[in-house]
């Protein structure tokens, strides 16, 4: 059956669609609580959120071939809820680490307005949205250090001497963009449509790399939780005009989402 993932003609496939989405708002969120490789569990507002997504993605009419996700039980339970919605659960599903949340280090459990108060909202922000400048790594006395290292979730990877202890966006791409280009770029050319559940930072670092964003504009880009967005890609998987971050929602909604994200880590008013 011929699959929406790509439009073409005589001359073969003229451009590819996938559509990416933010886990669904988890537990830790609801507490603004530094979350990265800590397993929280989706929120109800982000069971619900997923239900809306796949709402959303069927109104719009679209149906994938395959998904992908990282191993973190709320992008996990964010496809699920969406996929439910589309009645579409028996497609293919690849749990991969490298679409992980980035690794919060030492911040993690840590209450982001706390740190502010602790540390100031102007190196909040670096640590939260600059391209290089890594948290602090996590410690044996952090209360989520053994629970994260010793996860059955991490069984395939990544290998123990290369599990990481804190993650900048650059490193978090690093890992993230060989799955992209070993992976899902081969399925896109293929044409398979493709649905990725992951998370804020993980697909910042997809969208920096697909939009080419210097170091200052990924800075201010925020993901919002549980609302899809599709990039429209040529043949040499750059956007088309216009197919950049498509999100699946009124601006005014996604413009709120968005500052809900930003504002996670500003002080208290
Ligand atoms: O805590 C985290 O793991 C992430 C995503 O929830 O937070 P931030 O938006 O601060 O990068």
């Amino acid at each position: 059956m011929a699959s929406k993932g790509k439009t073409s003609c005589c001359c073969g496939p003229k451009s590819y669609q996938i559509v990416m989405v933010r886990h669904g708002e988890s537990e830790w969120n609801q507490k603004n609580l530094f979350c990265g490789w800590f397993n929280a569990d989706l929120s109800d507002r982000g069971r619900q959120e997923a239900v809306t997504a796949g709402k959303a993605l069927k109104n719009a009419g679209h149906r994938f071939d395959l998904a992908y996700t990282s191993v973190l039980q709320r992008a996990n339970k964010t496809l699920d809820g969406i996929l439910q919605e589309l009645n579409q659960t028996g497609i293919p599903i690849e749990k991969t680490w490298r679409l992980n949340e980035r690794h919060y280090g030492g911040l993690t459990g840590l209450n982001k307005v706390d740190t502010v108060a602790k540390y100031g909202e102007e190196q909040v922000a670096i640590w939260r949205r600059s391209f290089d400048v890594p948290p602090p790594p996590i410690t044996p006395d952090n209360p989520y250090y053994d629970v994260i290292l010793n996860d059955p979730i991490y069984k395939d990877g990544p290998p123990k001497n290369e599990f990481p202890l804190f993650e900048s966006l650059e490193l978090t791409i690093k890992r993230t963009l060989p799955f992209w280009n070993d992976k899902v770029v081969p399925q896109l050319k293929a044409g398979k449509k493709i649905l990725i559940a992951a998370h804020g930072n993980s697909l910042r670092g997809i969208v920096k790399h697909l939009d080419q964003m210097n170091n200052d504009e990924i800075m201010k880009l925020n993901l919002p939780t549980g609302i899809p967005f599709m990039y429209t890609l040529d043949k040499e998987l750059k956007p088309v005009p216009g197919g950049s971050l498509q999100f699946l929602g009124d601006p005014e909604t996604v413009k709120k989402a968005m500052d809900e994200v930003a504002n996670q880590g500003k002080a208290k008013k």
